[in-house]
């Protein structure tokens, strides 16, 4: 197997922004310095059951305890510092008044199969806040045009302006900002696993996951007309993209390096922008299009069923419903690490609610604690945040109850969102 070559930003920014072609550019903007911002969303008053010896009491204890926590649910947002500002859009595109949303869709001229040449790109009048009504949703995803978040994005809100972001923060940062209205993530992949960038995004920014999308994910090689496989020295993409196609592109015989960039859809126009004829893309079939690319082989996904899930981010959260499936996505962490897991876990399978995905990142606050042992030293454990996603509402009683019962546990705890699930028919041929 071949190695896949750290993605040096340099090179990925050279790769995504140098290029000639005249599709819409993406979103950028300058990102403040990380700051971690902690918020507790429930909380129960200070007469709040403590368990003696920590752990270790039985069943019957914890379910007691569960009554007694019933009516302990306080919502309560602290006021947290905000992210961004006014002053943050400074450098787009290199330049500092300029910004450039192109956001129509690329049209094929028929007889040529070339590009229109996009409309002009907006400038900085642009970006006054979204006029609220009679006006199209704006959504802010990572990538350029054809890539699949830009799919996802009209997936979820069909006939959105669809605002291209080279970054995920830039996304967050479109919706704080009121660029946009929404922004569009991915947050998981069923072959490549978790996106933690969007995970810790999700902590480090205060908007809210107001609902998910799950895109079948239909990838296909894409080379200049004329280029065969025996001519690529190189296979460019995302880095999941390359990940959920590795054995495939093991058996297809291409045995040669792979190279990680932003997106994409960026990669298919890196490949035409520059003409190589010994690199190849994996990307979309709208990428193919939109990019003047063929499609050397489709379907190239180590399995056919390969999904993304996304999750839509909005200022405000969603009030939440039971008249429909809801899922609810929250993150904890506690001074004592994983010894409490089990705890939190349990109190929503003592109600029937059932998990749907386990996450943890490191705590980047307090990412080692130790533990000093005089006879054998110290112990380094490390510290985690957990993501939980579960399937019920926060206006289910139940849902309720379990978060009161897991905020005893947990030094922080901060509901993300609670949202209707995806219930889309399964469709895992439906493509990009
Ligand atoms: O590069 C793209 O086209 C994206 O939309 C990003 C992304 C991802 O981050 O996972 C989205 C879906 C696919 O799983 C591959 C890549």
């Amino acid at each position: 197997m071949q190695a896949i070559s750290p993605p040096s930003p340099n090179n990925l920014k050279t790769l995504v922004r140098t290029t000639t072609t005249t599709t819409p550019r993406p979103l950028l903007l300058r990102v403040s310095p990380p700051r971690l911002v902690v918020q507790c969303a429930y909380r129960a008053d200070s007469s709040s059951v403590n368990f003696p010896n920590g752990v270790g009491t039985s069943r019957a204890d914890w379910q007691s305890s569960c009554a007694i926590l019933a009516s302990k649910v306080v919502s309560q947002e602290q006021p947290t510092e905000k992210t961004g500002g006014a002053d943050h859009v400074a450098a787009v595109n290199g330049h500092k008044t300029t910004i450039d949303l192109n956001l129509i869709p690329i049209q094929k001229v028929p007889d040529n199969n070339k590009p229109h040449q996009p409309p002009k790109p907006l400038t900085v009048t642009d970006l006054s806040p979204a006029p609220m009504h009679g006006s199209q949703l704006r959504v802010a995803y990572q990538g350029v045009p054809g890539a699949y978040s830009e799919a996802a994005a009209g997936k979820a809100y069909p006939n959105c302006e669809a605002i291209p972001c080279d970054q995920f923060e830039v996304a967050f940062q479109a919706v704080e900002l009121w660029i946009a209205d929404r922004a569009v993530l991915p947050i998981e992949n069923s072959l490549g696993g978790s996106i933690h960038r969007n995970y810790d995004l999700l902590l480090r920014h205060r908007l809210h996951i107001v609902g998910e999308v799950q895109l079948p994910v239909h990838h296909c090689l894409l080379a200049l007309p004329g280029v065969r496989k025996e001519y690529l020295t190189r296979v460019i993409s995302h880095p999941q993209a390359l990940a959920q196609c590795e054995l495939t592109l093991t058996k297809l015989g291409l045995n040669v390096v792979r190279e990680a960039v932003d997106d994409t859809a960026g990669a298919a126009e890196f490949v035409a922008a520059n003409n190589l004829r010994d690199t190849a893309a994996i990307a979309s079939a709208r990428a193919a299009n939109l990019y003047g690319l063929n499609i050397l082989a489709d379907g190239i996904q180590d399995d056919s069923s390969n999904v993304t899930r996304f999750v839509m981010l909005a200022r405000e959260p969603i009030i939440p419903r039971t008249d429909r499936p809801f899922k609810t996505s929250i993150v904890f962490a506690h001074d004592k690490g994983t010894s409490v897991l089990f705890k939190v876990l349990s109190a929503f399978a003592f109600r029937n609610i059932s998990l749907t995905k386990i996450e943890s990142r490191p705590h980047r606050n307090r990412p080692i604690r130790l533990v000093d042992d005089a006879n054998v030293g110290t112990a380094k454990h490390f510290e985690y945040m957990f993501y939980v996603d579960f399937e019920a509402s926060m206006a289910d009683v139940r849902a309720q109850n379990a978060l009161a019962e897991v905020q005893e546990f947990t030094s922080f705890l901060r509901v993300l969102g609670s949202y209707p699930m995806d219930m889309t028919p399964w469709c895992p041929s439906g493509g990009d």
